[in-house]
């Protein structure tokens, strides 16, 4: 069913990377031998049902990711790299506006996410063939409190129901398009895409994924990012 549908794959790397607090922006730093990005955008490009990979980076580095990560590392999957918004949600935008016009099904992926592996796009794209959006996540380890800003705790939240969400998230590219707008239209800002889609009354469907999905978002990350790759070869 999948070799049907026209999948194509966005890649939200426009981020500044704040946190880390590196002057050589996160995905540009090296996890073994090669850049977060390039790490993330392969596990794509090897995956026999993606069609097209649209790169989103930050305005200024454009030139730098084609030449330091999708021509040195031959991603050839990589149709377009596009110029991102100051907010996530406006970079995804971008890059659903660059996609090839026929596209069926759209993966959203984090290029701060390396370790994603096939066997859960895979199974995204069958789930969002089947019904329309689905994100991939991990049910919680830690007990959630809800916390004022004196730093008072207000509620404890009940763990069996909570899930952390990451990505790929995947979509049928309509129904994705039509969030985007909506979001717009009302002013509204999120910080994943499945969001977005829960808003329209549209049902989301989540898959386990593997603890090991992180995010490269804080120092720390990097060398449990280290151990995630030793641990892979
Ligand atoms: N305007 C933005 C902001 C974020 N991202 C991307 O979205 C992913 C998840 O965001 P996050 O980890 O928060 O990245 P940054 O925004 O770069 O991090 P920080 O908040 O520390 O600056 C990253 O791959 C990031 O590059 C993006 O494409 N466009
Ligand atoms: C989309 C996301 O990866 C889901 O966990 C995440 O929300 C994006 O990162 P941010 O740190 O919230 O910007």
């Amino acid at each position: 069913m999948r070799k049907e549908k026209f999948v194509s794959v966005i890649i939200a790397a426009a981020g500044k990377g704040k946190r880390m607090n590196s002057h050589i922006n996160k995905q540009y730093l090296n996890i073994g031998e090669k850049p977060v990005l390039a790490h993330t955008i392969e596990v794509f490009n090897k995956c026999s049902f993606i069609d097209e990979i649209i790169v989103v980076t930050h305005p200024d580095e454009v030139a730098y990711c084609k030449e330091k990560v999708i021509n040195f590392f031959g991603l050839e999957k990589v149709t377009k790299v596009v110029a991102g918004g100051k907010e996530r949600q406006e970079s995804i935008f971008n890059g659903l506006k660059a996609v090839y016009q026929k596209c069926d099904i759209v993966v959203i992926h984090d290029g701060a996410r390396p370790f994603v592996r096939e066997e859960y796009i895979l199974k995204s794209i069958d789930e969002a063939i089947k019904h329309k959006a689905v994100g991939v996540g991990v049910p919680v380890k830690d007990t959630i409190k809800v916390v004022d800003e004196e730093k008072n705790i207000k509620n404890t939240l009940n763990r069996n129901v909570l899930w952390a969400i990451q990505t790929p998230q995947t979509f049928d590219y309509q129904l994705l398009l039509r969030a985007h707008k909506k979001a717009i239209e009302d002013g509204y800002l999120g910080t994943d895409d499945t969001v977005l889609v829960e808003r329209l009354g549209e049902k989301v469907r989540m898959l386990m994924s593997s603890y090991d999905n992180i995010k490269i978002t804080t120092p720390e990350d990097l060398y449990i990012g280290e151990a995630i790759l030793r641990n892979r070869k």
